[in-house]
């Protein structure tokens, strides 16, 4: 049977496609056989063409179905392929235009903005930043978009402060007997850390640990929670060091002070004293035309505390203070604790929203589900508004006072971000970043990030705390000003640590030291502690920061401590101190200063070291030694002796500690 031409091509193709994978062919070559030549080029043309027009067809509705975009979002860098699919256009005809352009790419290549501004520049189209969202950063969830119609008034929440001894636990303590009692008849009240008393109506919470320590380490790791301040000033005691702390601590948050004058019961109590040194801080009572509430009360007899409270919500009422009690809770945590037997617990203070149990939770580095909610009455709750103190249970660790907490819409978002958190937290310190420091102040001012320099100034006598605090407050480099917020006599202490990483401070120590602990929590908080015995130079190490000019080429190195156990006056050589070394060494090189309760009393040279009356280079830790001092006889029991020495540094180190 002959076969039908219809059916030739198709046998043929299968023939030319065996052929042409092995063109040589055998004997069976049909290459040159006329009759099949038409219909090879017809079967070649048939799977040429339709290859073709498919790809132009493709490449042509592509071109209808992708218009170009009027932007693109860009972070950073984007890859060429990136950059394609972001145009709706093929990566080789992105490749081609960079070649063009004189950049030879590969696909995977990723390219930095202004390559990509070229690329998009040709076909019109805008290049913006992609702003980034950090979802894992809880200070996001605290900026304000509430409506004004959906706010609501909340309680003020409240901190007592003071001197030590008055009063401030007895004030605590009695306002809440007074009141808690009054309602809630035998009711059980817990130290929670905050409590909530009413009165007339309204709410007032109070964090029940007092001081300002608690109040700024908080502070330090981003809370403000505090609406008015309790200044305790006991009228038999007067204004105190710590009266004086705690003003400026207060200042330093931007928090309305009220000044409770306290003993008013004792005989020798004296408030018309407390209010008048009171003005020197700028705390002047309204019957003098200032603008601070005084109230005289007695906390141990419970005098006046009603009137105490009447001014709190007088305060409160002119801050209206305000919150949105329908959204999700945000607030920070007052208290935490690990629980041998219920896990970690912690005080949240309630600042917007409302919390509920069961709510996934986000605070500070770790995250969790409120499992059980306890109010300041030790009663089970199961919801807490603004200003709200509640303990709770149902976190993952421990979190820490003063953090922060945001609650998610579910589980896994709130795992999302607390683990990004938690691994976020291993890698910096948050408290460190941008702190400022002599060595870093310039670069800040030029960035416009500072508008004035804060400084903590401590000092040996009140007058060289004066003296030099007026002199560098007459500095002002290009409208960047010295803003000197503490001043005090005494050793650098924790809490002036504290409050110059709550304020962005730097401290200057004037003829004192740091205690050990302030040492140790300047380096953790990266505090820069600079120190000096002669004002000029304090004032021209700030001016030159300010300036860019600080250069410093030496840094002094405490090598190590001793302390003098016994003295021995000798005639013609002076005295003899008796010492033990208890950290690091003492050189025959090295200076020395004399420290008496944390004040420097002498610095200078050392006149001789010796061990076993010969002479010695060096004397380590754990050993004896006798030293006598160059021109200073006046060494005591207990002094502590300080040995440093000169070492040249590259400019732009850390700060003199
Ligand atoms: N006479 C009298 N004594 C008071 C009054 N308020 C407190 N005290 C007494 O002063 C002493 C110290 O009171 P606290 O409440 O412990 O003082 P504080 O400020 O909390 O002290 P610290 O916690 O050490 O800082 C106690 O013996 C109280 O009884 C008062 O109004 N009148």
């Amino acid at each position: 049977m002959e076969a039908k031409p219809a059916t030739k091509p198709a046998a043929s193709a299968a023939s030319v496609a065996a052929a042409a994978s092995k063109p040589t062919g055998g004997g069976n070559n049909r290459g040159g056989n006329s009759r099949y030549q038409p219909a090879n080029r017809f079967n070649n043309r048939r799977r040429r063409k339709p290859k073709q027009s498919a790809s132009q067809i493709a490449a042509q509705k592509q071109k209808m179905l992708v218009p170009l975009p009027k932007k693109i979002m860009i972070d950073e860098t984007m890859t060429v392929s990136e950059l394609a699919k972001a145009l709706g256009r093929e990566a080789s005809e992105v490749l081609k235009k960079l070649f063009m352009l004189g950049v030879v790419a590969t696909i995977n290549q990723s390219l930095e903005k202004d390559a990509v501004e070229l690329i998009c520049n040709e076909y019109g189209v805008a290049v913006e930043d992609e702003v980034k969202v950090d979802t894992a950063d809880l200070n996001l969830y605290f900026e304000d978009d509430t409506k004004p119609e959906d706010l609501t008034e909340r309680a003020a929440v409240v901190t007592i402060m003071g001197h030590v001894d008055h009063g401030k636990t007895t004030l605590l303590d009695n306002l809440r007997n007074s009141k808690v009692t009054d309602g809630e008849a035998g009711g059980i009240t817990q130290h929670i850390g905050a409590y909530q008393l009413e009165l007339e109506g309204k709410k007032i919470t109070f964090l029940d640990t007092p001081g300002h320590a608690a109040f700024t380490t908080m502070r330090a790791r981003g809370a403000s929670i505090t609406d008015i301040t309790i200044l305790v000033v006991a009228a038999d005691d007067g204004v105190m060091p710590q009266t004086i702390e705690a003003i400026n601590h207060a200042k330093a948050a931007d928090v309305p002070i009220i000044v409770a004058v306290n003993k008013i019961d004792k005989p020798d109590a004296n408030p018309d004293n407390v209010m008048q040194s009171l003005t020197e801080y700028g705390l002047v009572p309204e019957a003098w035309g200032g603008d601070t509430i005084f109230v005289p009360i007695s906390a141990k007899f419970g005098k006046n505390l009603d009137e105490l409270l009447e001014m709190i919500l007088l305060v409160a009422e002119v801050q209206e203070l305000r919150a949105n009690d329908q959204r999700t809770a945000i607030g920070s945590v007052i208290e935490a604790r690990l629980d041998k037997s219920r896990g970690p617990i912690a005080t949240l203070l309630v600042q917007d929203g409302t919390l509920n149990v069961t709510d996934s939770i986000v605070v500070g580095n770790t995250y969790g589900r409120v499992r059980t909610m306890v109010n300041d009455l030790g009663r089970r709750v199961k919801t807490a508004g603004p200003s709200t103190p509640v303990e709770i249970t149902g976190l993952n660790t421990v979190p820490q006072a003063g953090d922060h907490f945001v609650v998610f819409a579910d589980e896994k978002q709130a795992r999302a971000v607390g683990e990004a958190r938690e691994s976020r937290a291993v890698v910096e310190h948050r408290r460190s970043i941008n702190r400022v420091s002599l060595d870093n102040l310039f670069e800040q001012m030029k960035e416009g990030e500072m508008k004035n320099v804060n400084v903590i100034i401590k000092a040996d006598v009140q007058g060289s705390a004066e003296a030099l605090a007026a002199s560098l407050r007459k500095i002002d480099v290009e409208g960047v000003r010295v803003d000197i917020i503490h001043t005090a006599v005494g050793a650098i202490n924790e809490s002036d640590v504290t409050l110059a990483a709550a304020s962005n401070a730097i401290v200057i120590g004037f003829n004192v030291r740091p205690t050990p602990q302030a040492l140790e929590a300047s380096t953790i908080e990266k505090v820069d502690i600079r120190l000096h015995n002669i004002i000029y130079n304090a004032i021209d190490e700030i001016e030159s920061a300010m300036t860019g000019m600080l250069d410093p080429v030496f840094e002094e190195k405490v090598i190590g401590k001793a302390i003098i156990r016994q003295t021995y006056a000798v005639s013609k050589i002076g005295t003899i101190a008796g010492t033990y070394v208890t950290e690091g060494k003492i050189t025959r090189k090295s200076q020395i200063r004399v420290i008496r309760n944390g004040i420097v009393v002498f610095d200078g040279l050392l006149a001789s070291l010796q061990r076993f009356k010969d002479d010695a280079k060096e004397v380590t830790m754990g050993f004896e030694c006798g030293v006598t001092l160059e021109n200073y006889n006046d060494m005591q029991e207990e002094d502590i002796l300080e040995a440093y020495i000169m070492e040249e540094i590259k400019p732009k180190s850390k700060g003199k500690k």
